[in-house]
């Protein structure tokens, strides 16, 4: 049933611009651009088999992984191709970078280069394609450097170094049961449908806030071997439950799509980690900085939630490489900083304390 009361992402975007008189609306066109993208990823993502584009990505016989040792779906590589298709031509971008891509992407020449870096991770997720489980699509917006904005030159990796605070916009869109966008562009955090009749995004969720106080924790436990042991404190200590110093018991999920996880946080909190770990000593963390972790811990921030390596506040770190992978927690923000503080009070997470001891139900 078609609800005509409600805005449109287009409305929202422009009553947003209202507050700024000077600008130029080529921030807005690059959003809508972006969104483009996504309905059409949600449009090949809904078509599933029938679609053709399933299964692993295979140029030539032997398949093709991606610049972190990953194998690529067909989707992965398409829903990138979206992504570029959709935003490449506007003359609103710098550059991009994404998790499909080794390298920086040029703007080609043909079209003019513009004020923005769009940073994205075009399908997250994606090993849930083929169990028909809830991915999405993550992107960040930054703003280009003068200079290279002034010059029109090429971009560099170093052009995206930029810490999570400086984020324009981030958002996702996740492709579910129904299709949302989630989007802040530094003024709160909007949700959005897919109205599937008339193709737009309606706001239906407006100023989404993350409650500063949870029962629910989502990490993936067959790595608790390797989990420094603030993680295993703290894990340990929800599984105690009632009988526990938290004296409440704690419920636990774990979708494996990121997207999905941000999402039932925003909805109604919770706790997600991925946090650093020992499992391989060349990547501290599994998910990646620039875009996956920065553009969910604006999303809580926004919302009143908290995102962190765990050490530091995730907004504050600056990159050092395009693919960086990073310890990642956010979610309810009284959750998040207790994590933050075992990970301070390394005197109290030690093994052979009698409270870690005796509850562990992951221990080694
Ligand atoms: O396989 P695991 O350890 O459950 O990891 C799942 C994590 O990997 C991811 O799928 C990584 O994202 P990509 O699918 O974009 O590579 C996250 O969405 C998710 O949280
Ligand atoms: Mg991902
Ligand atoms: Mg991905």
């Amino acid at each position: 049933m078609l609800q005509t009361n409600r805005s449109t992402l287009t409305q929202f975007l422009i009553e947003e611009r209202r507050r700024f008189p000077q600008a130029s609306g080529d921030f807005n066109a690059l959003i809508l651009d972006v969104t483009l993208a996504c309905k059409a990823i949600a449009r090949t993502v809904a078509y599933g088999e029938l679609g053709g584009a399933m299964g692993n990505y295979a140029p030539e016989v032997g398949g093709s992984v991606n610049v972190q040792g990953e194998t690529q779906k067909k989707l992965d590589v398409l829903s990138n191709e979206l992504f570029l298709q959709r935003t490449e031509w506007s003359g609103h971008l710098a550059g991009m970078a994404s998790e499909e891509m080794d390298l920086p992407y040029q703007i080609p020449v043909q079209y003019p280069r513009g004020h923005y870096l769009l940073v994205f991770d075009p399908l997250d997720g994606s090993s849930n394609i083929d169990v028909n489980v809830s991915v999405g699509s993550i992107f960040s917006v930054l703003r280009a450097p003068k200079e290279v904005v002034e010059s029109g030159r090429d971009v560099v990796e170093a052009d995206f170094f930029q810490p999570g605070a400086t984020q324009m916009a981030a958002g996702y869109a996740i492709y579910g049961p129904t299709t949302m966008l989630i989007l802040t562009v530094g003024r709160g955090v909007n949700g959005f449908t897919l109205d599937p009749n008339l193709g737009e995004f309606m706001l239906t969720h407006p100023d989404m806030k993350v409650p500063p106080d949870t029962q629910e924790f989502a990490i993936n436990a067959s790595n608790s071997r390797f989990w420094e042991a603030p993680v295993k404190r703290y894990v340990d200590e929800c599984l105690a439950g009632k009988t526990g110093v938290r004296g409440k018991d704690f419920n636990m999920r774990w979708i494996a799509s990121m997207v999905a996880e941000a999402h039932r946080i925003l909805m109604r909190g919770g706790v997600f980690m991925y946090p650093r770990d020992t499992k391989d000593p060349l990547k501290p963390g599994r998910l990646r900085l620039l875009y996956e972790a920065n553009p969910v811990g604006m999303l809580m921030e926004q919302a009143g939630g908290r995102a962190s390596t765990g050490r530091e506040p995730m907004m504050d770190v600056v990159p050092t490489s395009l693919h960086q992978r990073i310890g990642l927690v956010f979610g309810s923000k009284n959750e998040v900083e207790r994590i933050e503080r075992y990970h301070r009070e390394p005197a109290q997470a030690k093994e052979g304390e009698p409270l870690f001891a005796s509850r562990s139900l992951f221990r080694d």
